[in-house]
């Protein structure tokens, strides 16, 4: 089916669509802070700010922890790194999806992408044990053929292997697939699989502008889609 983006003369030919959810679909910057939090208060670590957890989201749970102990001061941040990472996990689990709410425009956009016969997928760098148990908890996991994880294969965007993987999943050619990201990892690696993205501006994007990366368009809700 013909896509019509908004402010755009551009027209997408798509069968499918993969969209991203942390900073896409689900504000969860208050799940991270709570769960990282946590984490840091068992290794006897100083706190970090919900601001500075913002910039490093995006590149999936083990950068985004070895990124927090190094911010805080740690040490040793590979010696401290498992029992990190077992304590995230344990917090994040616990709270997963309390701190955070789907942004305005998600479910109807979603809804007018499936009413229009688009097969769609949950493509995030969030681990799949997260992402199944948020989706649900928020209502949107009846939206998705397929969802995958940071841990679903094994490279994370912003390498192309994950689009291109959910692409054959979906049965679906990649310049036939959009993605649907808020930063420069969903980006990138749209364009190395050869898929056309945009890119929603309320997102996680390291601190950079995310109307300086390059997209078929920019989105201030997710209901644009259904236009
Ligand atoms: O967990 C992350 O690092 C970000 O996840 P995302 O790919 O859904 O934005
Ligand atoms: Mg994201």
């Amino acid at each position: 089916m013909q896509l019509n983006l908004p402010a755009s003369s551009q027209a997408l030919e798509l069968d499918a669509v993969m969209v991203d959810l942390d900073g896409t679909m689900v504000n969860t910057l208050g799940d991270f802070a709570e769960a990282l939090n946590r984490m840091l208060a068992d290794l006897q670590l100083p706190p970090i700010a919900p601001q500075a957890i913002e910039h490093m989201v995006g590149k999936g749970s083990e950068h985004l922890i070895r990124s927090v102990l190094a911010h805080v001061g740690a040490q040793d941040v590979e010696g401290a790194y498992p029992r990190a990472w077992q304590r995230y996990e344990h917090h994040y689990l616990a709270i997963n999806g309390q701190f955070a709410d789907v942004y305005p425009g998600v479910r109807e956009g979603l809804e007018a992408l499936k009413a229009r016969g688009l097969r769609l997928a949950c493509l995030t760098n969030k681990p799949l044990s997260f992402t199944r148990p948020l989706l649900a908890a928020k209502g949107l996991d009846g939206f998705f053929d397929q969802v995958f994880g940071g841990d679903s294969f094994e490279r994370k965007k912003p390498d192309p292997m994950p689009l291109l993987k959910t692409c054959e999943a979906l049965g679906s050619q990649p310049a036939r697939t959009l993605m649907v990201g808020d930063s420069s990892n969903d980006a990138q690696a749209a364009q190395a699989a050869g898929c056309p993205v945009v890119l929603m501006t309320y997102g996680y994007n390291h601190g950079q502008p995310i109307t300086a990366v390059a997209a078929q368009a920019h989105l201030d809700s997710l209901a644009q889609l259904a236009g």
